[in-house]
């Protein structure tokens, strides 16, 4: 170790003893409601705040006011960060997958290996250069330790490549300086140049390669930005990069380690002090050990970097290199080109997740399983309205639906412009309201109920769902309502003469005291009224014990449905209906028509009020089923 500082382990220790450095007792207490919380037995003197390790900071800071713009430049390094943090390394096979999928969405840099480090890697290299597989305007990148022996190993693999980033690294933070290298700075400075200078003679075995470089203080985050800025500085100096042929000094968050804050301000001192900075692309390569990756990396864009090095869906060492496809399509959500293809997230993620042999989360953002799925009622709620009011403003403005402006509340982005369908956005358990089911059976099964009917079926739907304490399935919600609403047809038989419509479902329990068999209405004889002759099946209050009878009933009113009434005070039924909703559910020939009837049954003193619903190819006999099945409810 060098002289110029003393142990990091005893700065840790002083400052760990004033309680990590940045505890303030002089701070007002937190307001709270009811007990105070407690003193954990966490061990949190163990640990020293990022600013006692390293105190920085940058009052000059401009990244605070500024927005995104424009997308950065992006290089994956799935290949080789991600490839490095796999159970499994990738074999040829999976590389190439995954070489041909980042080539397919448009990555223009992509850090291919670490091929002085295995012989898998450098095979695969050679393959991609000799089996000519790299696209003119794709360039790979390769990374090697500041060591002779590695960057000698690199530039052979190399050979007869178009062109190449030979990227070098060695870590210059306060850690490792002490407990790896054991060297000061100056020493780490002179493993950085030694490099560059080894990569700027071995120019003459790259003949014929487009040669570029990168440089990366490893553990940036860990380091001093003024000692990150010499090293740097000297990198450049010995590279001589210009405008027309840059080089990239690339800031890895090694080790996440501060606010995201924090980590802009040491870009935006470092985009300020490198020189010539028109020479050089900054570029960040973020992890995510505090679960911050993305947010670093977009507010470190704003502070001034160029380009941004992350693997697809987040993989990488530790907790993960940032996640590109978080950060494109974060874009995308501000209106800005990501200019790289996520437009089939199931498809990259199929592919990642057989290339890397993990799986992702169900909650990773845009690619999970459940991010376009709403469980809780009020979130169903404003989806299903959110959706609805964005077709009627496309519909007014004569736009078309998929590229008209996407404002739906709890979505952020449009499902499909990223591959992704609505069949999961809602999906109905004990959380949910009555909009979910309402949604999915619109969606699913043509049927958009009144409210009223939503609120009395809602209270089926949520006492199966405390009952099963599952979710409950499109074809649960389908089944509890036919059962509900719609007569039950004999097992296997059409009785003669049966109107259309009806639910055959074996494994349904069959109810309902009257069905309606056939139907007639004409007009009374001087035109005013209505007569309507029916046949109807009376069963009997005890379904399936009483005798079934056929019976032929009339009636007369000012409109089938009061005639319809009138005719089913024969069976000694009084019924009102206080509203009436009905619409098509499909169009053509066969269209079929659902009448929903909230009806008053029974006597005046003591009336039920409840729902029917009917469906049939005739909006008349729909509407007269909704009635016998809103009486075949008040009696069951
Ligand atoms: C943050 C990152 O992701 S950095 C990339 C890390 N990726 C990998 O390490 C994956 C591939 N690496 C490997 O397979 C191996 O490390 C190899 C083949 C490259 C090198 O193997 P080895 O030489 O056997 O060993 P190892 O990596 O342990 O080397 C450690 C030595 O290199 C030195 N070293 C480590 N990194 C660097 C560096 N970037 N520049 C210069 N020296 C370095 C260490 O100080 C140590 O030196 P010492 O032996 O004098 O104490
Ligand atoms: C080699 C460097 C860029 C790295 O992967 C890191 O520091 O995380
Ligand atoms: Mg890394």
């Amino acid at each position: 170790m060098g002289q110029d500082q003393s142990s990091v382990f005893d700065l840790a220790a002083v400052a760990a003893a004033s309680n990590g450095g940045n505890n303030d007792p002089l701070l007002p207490p937190a307001r709270y409601i009811g007990a105070p919380q407690k003193p954990s037995k966490m061990p949190y003197n163990k640990y020293v705040a990022y600013d006692k390790q390293v105190p920085f900071d940058y009052p000059e800071r401009t990244w605070p006011g500024k927005r995104l713009q424009r997308a950065p430049r992006w290089c994956s390094v799935d290949l080789r960060d991600g490839n490095q943090a796999l159970v499994n390394p990738m074999d040829s096979e999976r590389k190439l997958r995954f070489w041909n999928l980042l080539v397919s969405l448009g990555f223009k840099e992509i850090e291919v290996g670490f091929p002085s480090a295995s012989e898998t890697d450098y095979d695969f290299i050679r393959m991609l250069i000799e089996r000519e597989l790299i696209p003119d305007d794709v360039t790979i990148v390769v990374l090697t330790q500041a060591r002779e022996h590695l960057i000698r190993k690199t530039y052979e693999c190399l050979k007869g490549a178009k062109r190449a980033v030979v990227h070098f690294y060695n870590s210059v933070s306060v850690l490792q300086r002490e407990v790896v290298f054991r060297k000061d700075k100056a020493g780490i400075k002179k493993l950085a140049t030694d490099a560059a200078t080894l990569c700027k003679e071995l120019e003459g075995e790259a003949e014929g390669i487009d040669l570029y470089y990168e440089y990366s203080p490893e553990s940036f985050t860990g380091t001093e930005p003024e000692y990150a800025v010499e090293v740097c500085n000297a990198v450049i100096d010995v590279i001589k990069p210009t405008p027309e042929h840059p080089m990239i000094i690339n800031l890895p968050a090694t080790v996440e380690m501060t606010t995201p804050n924090v980590f802009a301000d040491q870009v935006e001192y470092m985009s300020n002090n490198l020189v010539p900075r028109d020479a050089v692309v900054l570029s960040l390569h973020p992890h995510n050990d505090e679960g911050m990756g993305v947010a670093a990396t977009e507010l470190a864009v704003l502070a001034g970097a160029d380009r941004v090095e992350g693997c697809l869906l987040g993989n990488g060492e530790r907790t993960g290199n940032v996640d590109l496809v978080t950060l494109g399509l974060n874009f995308l959500t501000q209106g800005i080109d990501p200019q790289i293809d996520y437009s089939n997230v199931p498809e990259i993620r199929k592919t990642v997740e057989y290339c890397n042999q993990l799986k992702i989360s169900e909650r990773h953002p845009y690619a999970g399983n459940f991010v376009f799925t709403a469980f809780s009622g009020s979130h169903q709620d404003a989806i299903k309205k959110g959706l609805e009011a964005r077709q009627v403003a496309a519909d007014r403005a004569g736009a078309d639906l998929d590229s008209f402006v996407w404002l739906v509340p709890y979505l952020p982005i449009d499902p499909k412009d990223i591959g992704r369908t609505y069949e999961a956005i809602i999906r109905v358990n004990s959380q949910s309201g009555k909009g979910g089911m309402a949604y999915l059976l619109k969606t699913n099964h043509n049927l958009d109920l009144p409210k009223r009917l939503q609120v009395e079926f809602d209270k089926v739907v949520q006492a199966y769902a405390d009952e099963t304490k599952k979710e409950v399935k499109d074809e649960d919600i389908w089944r509890l309502f036919k059962d509900e609403y719609l007569p039950v047809e004999e097992s296997g038989a059409t009785a003669a003469g049966a109107v259309v419509g009806d639910s055959k479902d074996d494994s349904l329990e069959q109810w309902g005291r009257l069905k309606l068999l056939k139907v007639s209405v004409s007009s009374g004889e001087d035109g005013s009224d209505t007569v309507l002759k029916a046949r109807i099946l009376d069963r009997g209050v005890n379904v399936g014990v009483d005798e079934p009878v056929e019976r032929e009933v009339s009636g007369m009113g000012n409109g089938p449905l009061a005639a319809f009434l009138n005719a089913l005070s024969n069976f000694g039924i009084e019924a009102s209906v206080m509203d009436y909703v009905e619409h098509t559910m499909s169009v053509g020939t066969d269209a079929m028509a659902a009448s929903y009837v909230e009806c008053q049954i029974g006597e005046e003193e003591d009336p039920r009020i409840v729902w029917g619903v009917g469906i049939d190819t005739s909006i008349v006999t729909s509407s007269l089923k909704a009635i016998i099945s809103a009486i075949n409810r008040s009696e069951r």
